[in-house]
This record gives structure tokens, C-alpha cells and sequence, in this order.
């Protein structure tokens, strides 16, 4: 049934992102002083490098099970085809998690939720990629800084994966459509809030969080060079779906 009406498309794209993220956000207000403590610094400080990506690669394949479960509810991307929905997500969920992050991100201390409880850029030593980390931390915290709420972010993070510039999609002309829907839900809710202001910084993040994510796959390759072992067989396979190059990097993956 056609959609009626923006209200209709907001509401349901709201619905879906309360439904689809991880934790609320009040839920880990709570937690916001639970920090790690120097042993447990300490501990995460002494992984090695493979076992500490593999540790993230898992909690990100986890985080992003629940963006895809998010987008098959965005009205219309389930009549886009199947090619299309995995060429969105294959490049936009890592973008949606990295949003989704910045609502665990507490500015006061610049500590991100991680494994349960808050963690500093500091806990992420070991992954060998400082520069991503600070990335990631500055990334959340410019999105800390524009005060979204929870409604807007639903309707941002739609937008970040309903992109019809994304490569190789083959009805660009439909994803089109879709994407138009879910900027006039975005738009509808900014000038409700009386925010209009805020839609050029959103567009202005978009393109920080391709860098970011670029950056990410970057490191990938570097990291799957140095320890193919972990990167063939311990990463989890939608990872390896998801961020890993075509073929190159590892064979046998299903399509
Ligand atoms: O591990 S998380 O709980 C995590 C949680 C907070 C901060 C981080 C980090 F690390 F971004 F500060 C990691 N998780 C859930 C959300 C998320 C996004 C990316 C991610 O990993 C990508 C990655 C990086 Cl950014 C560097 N090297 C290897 C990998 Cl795979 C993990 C992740």
C-alpha cells in the first residue's frame, strides 16, 4: 500500500530505528560513569593486535545485524532488488554504525559504550590504527555536538543508507525514489523541530563518514596483509561480506 502520507514514512522509520537499536539511549545514561579500570585498560592494552580487530570485527558484525534488520523496514527498500539492498548496506551500514555510536559517546570524558561499560580512545591501543580511533572519537563527538534527537537520527540514519549515488546499484532510478521519500521525511522533521539549519551539517557528515569509512576499509586490507589467517577464517562472515574487497582479499565467500 502506497505510503499516505510523510507523517506515515517518519513515524514508521522512527518505529523501526527504536525497534532495531542495540540499546536506548536512557539505558546507557545509567552507565555513563561506568568506566574501565586501570587492570582492565590494562588487559585490553596487552591484546595483540589480531585478537583485538577480531574482538571489534565481532562487535561490529554484531551491531550491524541490527542496521540491516533497521533498513528491510525503511518503507520500500525491500522492493529494491536483492543486488541493490546488499550494494546499499555493503556500504552504508558501517555509516549507520558509526552514527549509532555517537549516541553512546559521552563528551564529558570522551568515552565511547564498548563491552559493557565506557571506554577511552585509549582501550583501542592495540588495534594499531590510532588514526582511525581518533577519527571515529571526533566523528562522535561532532555528532555529540549537533544534539539530534532520537527521531531525527532515525531519519538521518535512513538517508545514509537509502543513497542512490552508492556504486555499482543497478535501478539507481528506484533507489532514487526511495531516497526522495525518506529526504522529504528528513526534511518534514527538521522543520517541525524548527531546525532546518541542521540539514547542511547532516550532508556535511555524510561526507566525514565516507572518509571515515574508507579509512576503515583501508585498514582492513592493511590488517588482512599482515594476519590473512585471522582475516580468512576468524572474522565473521558477514564482516567479510560486508567490508572485505571482492575476491581479492578473501576467496570463497558466498554470494
Ligand atoms: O568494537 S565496538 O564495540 C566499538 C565500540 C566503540 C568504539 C569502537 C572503535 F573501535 F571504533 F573505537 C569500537 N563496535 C561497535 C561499533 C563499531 C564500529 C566499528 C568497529 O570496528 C571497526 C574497527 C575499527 Cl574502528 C578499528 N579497527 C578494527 C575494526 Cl573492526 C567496531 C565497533
Amino acid at each position: 500500500h502506497p505510503l499516505r502520507n510523510i507523517d506515515e514514512l517518519c513515524a514508521s522509520i522512527v518505529r523501526s530505528h527504536r525497534e532495531t537499536s542495540q540499546c536506548r539511549v536512557e539505558e546507557l545514561q545509567a552507565l555513563r560513569w561506568k568506566l574501565f579500570s586501570r587492570e582492565e585498560i590494562q588487559a585490553y592494552q596487552s591484546k595483540t593486535v589480531d585478537e583485538m580487530w577480531q574482538h571489534c570485527a565481532i562487535q561490529l558484525t554484531d551491531a550491524v545485524q541490527y542496521v540491516v534488520e533497521f533498513a528491510k523496514r525503511i518503507p520500500g527498500f525491500r522492493m529494491l532488488s536483492q543486488n541493490d539492498q546488499i550494494a546499499l548496506l555493503k556500504t552504508g551500514s558501517m555509516e549507520v554504525v558509526l552514527v549509532r555510536m555517537s549516541r553512546y559517546f559521552n563528551t564529558e570524558n570522551n568515552t565511547v559504550f564498548f563491552d559493557g561499560k565506557f571506554a577511552g580512545a585509549e582501550v583501542f591501543k592495540s588495534l594499531a590504527c590510532g588514526d582511525l580511533i581518533a577519527a571515529v572519537f571526533d566523528f562522535a563527538h561532532d555528532m555529540c555536538a549537533l544534539k539530534l534527537t532520537e527521531q531525527q537520527i532515525a531519519l538521518f540514519t535512513a538517508l545514509v543508507l537509502i543513497n542512490a549515488d552508492r556504486p555499482c546499484l543497478e535501478d539507481r532510478g528506484r533507489v532514487q525514489r526511495v531516497q526522495r521519500n525518506v529526504e522529504l521525511g528528513l526534511t518534514h522533521i527538521l522543520h517541525r523541530d524548527n531546525q532546518d539549519n541542521l540539514l547542511h551539517k547532516l550532508y556535511q557528515r555524510m561526507a566525514v563518514l565516507r572518509s571515515l569509512c574508507r579509512l576503515h576499509i583501508e585498514k582492513l586490507h592493511w590488517f588482512s596483509q599482515r594476519y590473512p589467517l585471522t582475516a580468512h577464517s576468524l572474522f565473521p562472515p558477514l564482516y567479510k561480506e560486508l567490508f572485505a574487497s571482492e575476491g581479492e582479499l578473501l576467496p570463497g565467500t558466498t554470494h
